[in-house]
Formats: C-alpha cells, structure tokens, sequence
C-alpha cells in the first residue's frame, strides 16, 4: 500500500496581557472602553521534518521568534501598537501574521484568543 505524503504542524502557545479599545464599535458598546485580556496566542509552523533532528525546527526557535513580538505587546495598549489602531482579535492575529519569522518553515495559522471563550483563528488561503 503507497505510503501517504505526511504533511506535518508544530504549535506552541505564548501568552501576554495588554488593554484595548476598539474604536470603531457602534456607540455604546463596551469594547469602546478601555478593558484588558490575558491573550493566548498558539503559533502553528509547517516545514519539512529534517531527517537528522527529527523535528521542524526546535520549538526554542519559534520561542525566541516571539520575544521580539511579546516586547511590543505585553503590558500595552494595543492601540497605541503600530498597525494596531482598531485592535480586535482578527487584526491583531493578522498582525502577528505577517511579522512571525522562523527561517526554514512556513506560518500555517494563528490562533488569538482574548478569552476562554473567544477565539480568532487566521491562516493563508490556498493558491
Ligand atoms: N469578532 C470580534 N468580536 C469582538 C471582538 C473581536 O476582537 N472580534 N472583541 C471584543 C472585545 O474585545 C471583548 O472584550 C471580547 O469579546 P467577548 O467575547 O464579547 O467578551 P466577554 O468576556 O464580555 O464575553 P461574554 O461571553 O459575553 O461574557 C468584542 N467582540
Ligand atoms: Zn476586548
């Protein structure tokens, strides 16, 4: 039987805690006030399995990826974040998008979650 071509993920899951405002809420909603979260953010890497190591990359290196990205969230407000003007959870998770870099991998998503019961999941469309 023909062996399946393996597609393979790592993730790894970070934290910070910041305050926002969402700016352009309808009047009266209140996300309008300044309020904060404890973000958890899961990084998902794809790449090829290197066939010494036996891993993607070492999940060391998407740690150290996200020390510069946490400094300039942690303990902020997230609107004051170039980039992060309006920021919900759907910019911020594309925020984080364009900005994580392990060499040798490809981002395959990124999950923002404000809450234990909000979540905002982004990743490439195909093509
Ligand atoms: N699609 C989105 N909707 C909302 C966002 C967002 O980023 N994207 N953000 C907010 C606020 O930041 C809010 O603080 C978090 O949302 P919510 O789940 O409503 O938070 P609560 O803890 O108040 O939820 P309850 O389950 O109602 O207690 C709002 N919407
Ligand atoms: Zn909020």
């Amino acid at each position: 039987m023909k062996k399946p071509t393996l597609v393979t993920e790592i993730s790894k899951e970070f934290t910070f805690e910041a305050a926002h405002r969402l700016p352009n809420v309808p009047e009266g909603h209140k996300c309008s006030r300044v309020h904060g979260h404890s973000y958890r953010i899961e990084i998902t890497l794809r790449g090829p399995v290197h066939p010494q190591f036996g891993w993607i990359v070492d999940f060391a290196e998407l740690n150290a990826a996200w020390q510069p990205l946490h400094a300039q969230l942690d303990h902020r407000l997230l609107n004051d974040v170039p980039g992060l003007e309006n920021p919900t959870s759907e910019l911020l998770a594309a925020w984080l998008f364009e900005r994580v870099n392990v060499p040798g991998t490809t981002v395959a998503r990124i999950r923002v979650a404000e809450t234990c019961t909000s979540s905002c999941t982004v990743y490439a469309a195909e093509g």
